[in-house]
């Protein structure tokens, strides 16, 4: 399937634009003031005492600012960063090697923390708590821990899926950010500030459009601006205004609520095809042409999230909101739920 403008996962050759639209200071992290708070005390503290912030744990959707707050931890610490991720990390010995090159203070961001393997695990369990690894030389019966201090520093993971992470693993976080989705009014600053950044002449007004269109999601506004300065410069010598804002996201098939074509095919297909549900996910998934992994992992959280699609026992079912935002006349109440 071609990418979706509203898929929140970056594509590859995203990740060089996203570098250039993350804020490097704290204070230009928008949209999550508990967060900001939170995180800017802890830093604050650790500064004030001299010493390296408690380790963090980032959790929430793709899209909404981990890797960004990682790079902002060690800016406002003045450190360097070390990027490493759970898949890349498949033996403790790997983990090992980077843990003995760290330096005093340094920030290591370790992404998709929940994916990595057990042995890594635990030896990261130790070096957390203790600064220290054990790494096992030798094999079987004659093997032997040799104990290997390493120097303070702040782990920061990332995860999707925090629900996924042992206990033991998470209780060793001292500082846990939440990220949640993002308001309109927080995007709208975001993309005004990426359009400054990327030189676009964006009105408050075409920055709402933008915003409104976005799912809650900044990566996926930053990728909508993109979209608009292409229309813009191609068909109207890089004019933008809310007119032309919304023509171009109507060309790119994100609708007023940020539901692209796969969101509104699923919906359809459910109300004009299954007579609103429930139905199944694998034959709604072969009815609109699709992975069935695609329909549940990038279409459905976001429809249940805006309240137009439940999951049940029985099967997906369309609400009376889904109904209406198609201009369809849902049956009566008492259909959508019986039989
Ligand atoms: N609070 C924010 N203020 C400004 N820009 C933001 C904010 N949060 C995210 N962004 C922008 O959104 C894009 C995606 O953010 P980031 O890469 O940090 O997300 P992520 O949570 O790490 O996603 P993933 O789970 O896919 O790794 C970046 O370009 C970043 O600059
Ligand atoms: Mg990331």
């Amino acid at each position: 399937m071609e990418h979706s403008p509203v898929d929140p996962h970056a594509e590859p050759e995203e990740r060089a634009v996203e570098a250039a639209l993350r804020p490097s200071r704290l204070a230009d992290f928008e949209g999550q003031p508990r967060v900001s708070d939170q995180l800017g005390l802890v830093l604050e503290a650790a500064r004030h005492r001299g010493s390296t912030p408690d380790h963090v744990l980032l959790s929430g959707p793709p899209g909404l600012g981990k890797t960004t707050l990682a790079m902002i931890i060690a800016a406002e610490m003045g450190t360097q960063l070390r990027i490493s991720s759970g898949p890349a990390i498949q033996h403790a010995g790997d983990l090992a090697a980077i843990l003995s090159g760290l330096t005093e203070g340094e920030v290591f961001f370790l992404d998709e923390i929940h994916r990595m393997s057990r042995p890594a695990e635990e030896m990261l369990y130790l070096a957390m708590e203790d600064f220290r690894v054990d790494v096992v030389v030798g094999k079987g019966p004659g093997a032997t821990a040799i104990p290997i201090d390493i120097p303070p520093f702040t782990l920061v993971g990332a995860t999707t899926r925090s629900g996924m992470l042992p206990g033991p693993l998470r209780d060793r976080f001292g500082f846990t950010a939440n990220l949640d989705f993002y308001d309109a009014n927080a995007l709208q600053h975001i993309v005004m500030r990426s359009a400054d950044v990327l030189g676009v002449a964006l009105d408050a007004a075409s920055g709402m459009e933008i915003a409104s269109r976005s799912r809650g999601t900044p990566r996926i506004a930053n990728r909508l601006l993109r979209r608009v300065r292409d229309y813009a410069e191609v068909k109207h010598a890089g004019r933008v205004d809310p007119r032309i804002t919304s023509e171009a996201l109507e060309l790119y098939e994100v609708d007023p609520l940020g539901l692209d074509r796969l969101d509104r095919a699923v919906l359809e297909s459910i109300c004009t095809k299954f007579g609103g549900g429930p139905v199944g996910l694998s034959t709604l998934a072969i009815s609109v042409g699709e992975e069935t992994e695609t329909v549940e992992e990038v279409a459905e959280p976001f429809l249940v999230r805006l309240g137009f699609l439940m999951r049940t026992p029985r099967g997906r079912v369309a609400t009376v909101r889904a109904w209406q935002h198609l201009g369809l006349t849902p049956p009566a109440q008492q259909d959508l739920f019986g039989a």
